[in-house]
């Protein structure tokens, strides 16, 4: 097996063109015997496996820079640098990640996972190599999803500008995780083939033809003229006008075809862009088929494609989110759904089939995504914009400036609150309660479960101004759901146990873990009220306030410490002069690893046992008044 004697890349320089192909075999193979075992990003790796070779065989890696987009198209690469045994450990606890890294590899040149970073962090690099005379080739690699994205056009803007050596490569799949949207994506696969253009051209060569003496000469005028009128309206267009030299649309599957043009490109001077068009899923017949279904996939079986574990769906978050939001709709014209483009992530596939005239996939557009939302609030129309946590923070300046600042009536569904799992520290929604709640004229809900989800997003639809609502990735408690959600009153919190030796104030996803953690300590005669805030803006100050009393306030939440609910009480005691002994329990500042949500929590403290050991040493220790110290 020639895989199993790849340790670098440099050894690809040796082999023959067959050689290079029976590997390009042996990776499709690996990656899908892996992938069937862990989950991961299957379609898209499965889709650039030619296009790595290639990379690996003109470019000199790690002098050689390649900047991948996303980087969840990334598993040749890593498998030719090294990590191939690796792989089993794949986005799993302290394991391989899904995404190039830095301290990885030095093979991986950049940290990715959002989109739309590679041609700015290229750029970047090709004037910092500039300015050490330095020679190394950089080579950016981008989806067509990927382009629909500003950032990538205030890179191609500035790259045109500067004119350093860099090359581009456009992976062209015309994928996204779904079909990908916008007018830039029809435009780059513009079939200049199309029927009319053929039948025009055929009539033409007929009546030129027949004409005596001149005819030949005019024929060869035509074809020139048609050569360069597809030069003129092939996707090129776009990307000259940044100042890129064009080269393509080229079959992304040829790896004669590849390396032939990227030797050649990356010895010109100044940007270029390389249109390759390949397939997604290429090589594995039910990704080819269903490429969004195994763009990020669960474990599957390697020979049929059937998935084991599905992920998201009705019992989910997302699936309560996405069909309480269809039955909303029903009742009120004025709601429409906003994605960018993560219509099955947000879980908004029935809704754009249930209104297909009020739902909107921007592409990978988020800051886009929310002040579009501010025009439709602006005419009356009630916008629910779901962009995952992670994703929101993309948009932050047009949640303040566009929506808050005008005080509209736009909401916005964040999915993936809190610890995601696999796809680690680029996803983690560690820090929405943080950069959301001191928004002025913003509400910031978190419903503990989906009952609780379904009656925030009723409350949102009868809220007259911005408001967020976050909730986490994964199974819903399996609550019974109303056809009809009531709302709540706007700040309003609720004691779930009574108890005077402590107050656990638990946020979302922390509070099952604090009704356990309360339950424990009860048989330890310790009566531990438990308190779920429900809105980290307002407050329900009140209830807050009562709890301080007891002497011991826990606060628990998802999201960083830095500027979370727990700073938002202990402003708000600090505001009323009372300090109780008050214990902050949540994510550390600093970026949080992969692993499964379950590992994470109980690695952080957040699941009961630690919400036990922490409150038992508290009262142990801690100088805390009232009747919990005369339990201790
Ligand atoms: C800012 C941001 N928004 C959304 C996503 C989620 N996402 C990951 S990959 C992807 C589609 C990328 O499409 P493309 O660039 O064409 O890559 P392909 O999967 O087709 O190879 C999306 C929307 C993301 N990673 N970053
Ligand atoms: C690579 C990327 O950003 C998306 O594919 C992301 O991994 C989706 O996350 P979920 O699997 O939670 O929908
Ligand atoms: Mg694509």
């Amino acid at each position: 097996m020639l895989l199993e004697t790849i340790e670098s890349p440099a050894r690809i320089k040796d082999l023959s063109r067959e050689q290079l192909r029976q590997l390009a075999d042996e990776l499709r193979s690996e990656i899908i015997q892996s992938v069937s075992r862990t989950g991961g990003h299957l379609a898209s790796s499965l889709g650039v496996v030619e296009l790595t070779l290639a990379l690996h065989r003109v470019l000199d890696s790690p002098h050689d820079k390649i900047v991948w987009d996303v980087g969840h198209q990334a598993y040749a690469h890593k498998m030719l640098t090294g990590r191939r045994k690796a792989f089993s450990t794949l986005r799993q606890l302290d394991g391989l990640s899904g995404f190039p890294k830095r301290s990885e590899s030095p093979h991986d040149s950049f940290d990715v996972g959002h989109s739309s970073t590679s041609v700015s962090a290229a750029l970047g690099m090709a004037a910092a190599r500039d300015a050490c005379g330095g020679e190394e080739k950089i080579v950016a690699v981008i989806g067509d999803g990927s382009l629909t994205a500003g950032l990538a056009y205030e890179a191609f803007n500035q790259a045109g500008h500067l004119k350093k050596n860099l090359v581009v490569i456009l992976n062209d799949n015309e994928m996204s995780i779904s079909p990908n949207v916008g007018a830039i994506s029809s435009f780059l696969s513009r079939k200049m083939t199309s029927d009319f253009f053929v039948r025009m051209k055929k009539e033409a060569t007929q009546i030129i033809g027949s004409m005596p003496k001149i005819g030949k000469d005019l024929l060869s005028l035509a074809s020139r003229a048609e050569h360069s009128l597809k030069g003129f309206l092939t996707p090129g267009m776009l990307f000259e006008a940044f100042g890129f030299d064009y080269f393509g649309p080229i079959d992304g599957h040829n790896l004669d075809e590849l390396i032939e043009t990227l030797t050649n490109v990356t010895r010109l001077e100044g940007p270029v862009l390389v249109h390759v068009v390949t397939r997604k899923g290429h090589g594995f017949a039910p990704a080819e088929r269903e490429p969004s279904k195994f763009h990020g996939v669960g474990p599957f079986d390697a020979e049929t494609g059937e998935v084991i574990a599905a992920k998201g769906g009705g019992g989910s978050f997302t699936g309560v989110f996405g069909s309480t939001l269809v039955q909303m709709a029903a009742r009120d014209e004025r709601i429409v759904a906003i994605t960018a483009a993560m219509l099955e992530g947000t879980g908004l596939k029935e809704f754009s089939t249930t209104f297909p005239e009020r739902f909107y996939d921007v592409g990978i557009a988020e800051q886009h995504a929310v002040t579009f939302a501010a025009g439709l609030a602006c005419r009356g129309l009630r916008p629910v914009v779901a962009i995952y946590s992670t994703f929101m923070q993309r948009a932050y300046d047009q949640v303040v400036h566009d929506v808050c600042l005008q005080n509209l009536p736009v909401t916005f569904a964040m999915d993936r609150g809190g610890l995601v799992g696999a796809d680690g520290p680029t996803h983690h929604g560690a820090f929405d309660l943080s950069f959301m709640r001191h928004i002025p004229n913003l509400t910031f809900m978190v419903p503990r479960d989906e009952q609780q989800l379904q009656r925030a997003m009723e409350t949102a639809r009868l809220h007259d101004g911005p408001f967020a609502y976050r909730y986490p990735r994964g199974k819903a408690l399996g609550l019974a759901l109303a056809d009809q959600p009531q709302a709540v009153e706007i700040g309003s919190g609720e004691v779930l146990r009574e108890g005077d030796d402590g107050a656990v104030l638990a946020v979302g996803s922390a509070v099952q873990a604090a009704l356990e953690a309360a339950e424990t300590l009860a048989a330890e005669g310790v009566q531990l009220r438990v308190i779920d805030p429900r809105f980290i803006k307002p407050l329900d100050e009140r209830l807050l306030l009562q709890a301080a009393a007891t002497g011991l306030v826990v606060t628990v939440e998802e999201n960083t410490l830095q500027g979370g609910f727990g700073s938002a009480v202990s402003e708000l005691y600090a505001a009323a002069g009372v300090a109780p002994r008050l214990v902050l329990i949540g994510l550390p500042d600093r970026f949080i690893e992969q692993g499964s949500q379950d590992q994470l929590r109980a690695r952080y403290g957040l699941d009961a046992d630690g919400l036990v050991g922490r409150i038992r040493d508290e009262l142990k220790t801690g100088d805390v008044t009232g009747a919990a110290a005369a339990g201790s």
